[in-house]
This record gives C-alpha cells, structure tokens and sequence, in this order.
C-alpha cells in the first residue's frame, strides 16, 4: 500500500532523513516511534505531498506521489500535530469547509459528515463552535475531517500528545475501529507503550534512519533474540544465582528480590533440564517464564535511551 524507497530528507547541509526504505501493506496500523528530532514529521509531511524529498520514491498503491501529487492527495487523509484557530465555525460547518477544500458538493458532503461525526462520537456537537471544543475532542474532529474524501490511507501526526488518558483511550478505539473498516493507517509517537497496544507494526526511527521496521511482537523477537527468560524463586537468591551463572549457556542479566532475568542460548530440552536441576538442588522456583519485553527498553536499546515522554 504505502513503499518508501530510499528517502533523503536535507535541510541544507542537515540531514533529517537518511535512505528510509519502508512498507506498510493495506490494513495496517502502523507506528511510527522516535525521540524527539528523529525525523518523524519530516517523513510525514514527504508522505502527504507537503514537503518533496531531496532524493527517493515514495508510492501509494503503486502510483509515485511525486509525479502524481493529486490523485496522492485523494488516497491521503492528514491530520497534523498541530490544530489551527477556527474562530466563529461551527463543527458543521468547520466539515463543510474541508469537504469544499475536495471540490466536494454540499450534498455529496451532507452524505457523509454525519456518519464521520457519528463515528467520532461528535453528533451532538454539531452546532457547538470548534475552538470550544475539548482538546480530545478537536483531535478527534480532526480526524473526521482527514476522512472526509474517504481516503484508504490515514496519516496523524502524534495525535495523542496534550491529551488526557481518558482521551487516548477514545483515540486509540476510533483508530481500532477505523482499520477494522479497512483503513491503512500511519501514526506517529514518542509514547511507546500506547503504540505497542494498538499498532500491529513499528518503525523506530533515529537521527533520521529507520533503525528496525515490521510486526511488533517480530521486532521485538529480533532485538530480544526472543531468549529472555525470568525465574523467580521462593527464599534464598544466592544459590539459584550462583547455579545460572555458573550455566555455560546463560548470562545473568539482573537480579531482583525475587527475580533472576537471564538471557539464554538453551534449547527447549535443556531448559526443561534446567529446572529439573534447580529443584533437584533444592531451589524453589516459584516461575519461570519468557520474558516479553516492551517496547520501552527495546527502544531505549536501538535509540541510546533517548526516549522523550510528554
Ligand atoms: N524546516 C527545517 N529546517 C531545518 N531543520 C529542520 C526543519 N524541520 C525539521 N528540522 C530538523 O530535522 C530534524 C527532524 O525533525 P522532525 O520534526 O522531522 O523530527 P520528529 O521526529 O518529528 O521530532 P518531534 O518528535 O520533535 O516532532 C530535527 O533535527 C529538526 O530540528
């Protein structure tokens, strides 16, 4: 659905993006994470036509947005990291206005703005003026108007900075909702742990370069090397301590109250082994079991903890 191909960003002699290879197949969520100044929005705004790359291609269901910029511009719904003054507009006539901005009739608009403020949960704020609007609440409006032109593809610029939990909560179901009615979406954030719950793909991004791409439990997988295992035992630490690290094939990693986190090179086999022997030297483990990871130590991993949490 979306390819980027050898993208280059310059802001004269700054690079901001650096050979960016990227693809996000149809009905994907995709999440874009990255410290702050990682080249994130200038990605964006290369994606959405509002910014030419200084080197590479960029194509949305087949078709260069480069030569094509305005039948791009019809597969493409924008919603920036920014929301603009709309003194004196109604929310109504605030979907009107961009319906008009499509070369869309006031019919063909009708026919859809309701449904869009439907889905937003923005029905009974129709005659309500835009700048009174909670911040979630123009955010989501935003994001009905992006889709407007029904656009297969949706692009939002960390859409949830500045909002409340209860807030991302209602952001987070409205962008479930729509990839279940066969959206594409690409979403942009520095908060990690809200795209690990609602993304189903990742691109980590760092001083301009796409430092891992793909499924998220994939690239996780990849980092982790998917042998992280963590034993908790009952009493005392020092013996089952003693007996991993003596292990040829485990490296201790930390040790908690209660918890040893080792990473491993062991097959199954020999981490049934492993457990049979602990027991046998009458440690009592109370749980052993795969650690997942997050998405948080696996960023500060890639990105040199440079993590930014608004
Ligand atoms: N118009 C510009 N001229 C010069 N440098 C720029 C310009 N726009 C962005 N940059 C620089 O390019 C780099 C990437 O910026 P960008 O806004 O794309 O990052 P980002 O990942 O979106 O960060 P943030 O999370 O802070 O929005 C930064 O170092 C920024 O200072």
């Amino acid at each position: 659905m979306l390819q980027i191909s050898h993208l280059y960003k310059n802001y004269g002699k700054f690079q901001a993006v650096r050979d960016l290879n990227l693809h996000v197949p149809k009905g994907d969520l995709f999440g874009f994470v990255g410290p702050n100044g990682a080249g994130k929005t200038t990605t964006i705004r290369m994606v959405c036509g509002l910014m030419p790359p200084t080197e590479g291609t960029i194509t949305i269901h087949g078709v260069d947005a480069l030569l094509h910029p305005k039948e791009i511009k019809k597969q493409i719904g924008y919603v920036p990291d920014f929301f603009g003054v709309y003194d004196n507009l109604k929310v109504s006539e605030y979907m009107d206005f961009y319906g008009s901005m499509y070369r869309m009739t006031s019919r063909e608009i009708a026919a859809v703005s309701n449904d869009l403020l439907e889905l937003v949960n923005l029905s009974d704020k129709k005659e309500v003026y835009v700048d009174t609007l909670s911040r979630g609440m123009k955010q989501r409006l935003c994001v009905a108007r992006a889709l407007i032109h029904n656009p297969s593809l949706l692009v939002l610029d960390e859409p949830n900075s500045g909002l409340d939990p209860r807030a991302r909560v209602e952001m987070k179901e409205l962008l479930q909702n729509l990839r279940s009615m066969g959206k594409t979406i690409v979403i942009s954030s520095h908060i990690l742990s809200e795209l690990a719950e609602m993304c189903n793909s990742i691109g980590i991004m760092d001083h301009g370069k796409l430092v891992e791409a793909g499924n998220i439990e994939d690239v996780m997988e990849h980092v982790f090397g998917g042998n992280r295992i963590v034993v908790s035992v009952h009493g005392e630490m020092e013996p089952a301590v003693r007996m991993l690290k003596e292990h040829p094939q485990i490296r201790v990693e930390s040790v908690g109250e209660k918890e040893i986190h080792i990473s491993h090179a062991m097959k199954e086999e020999e981490i049934a082994q492993l457990i049979a022997q602990m027991i046998q030297n009458g440690i009592i483990v109370t749980g052993f079991y795969k650690e997942e990871g997050n998405l948080e130590s696996l960023f500060m991993q890639l990105t040199g903890g440079q993590e930014d949490e608004n």
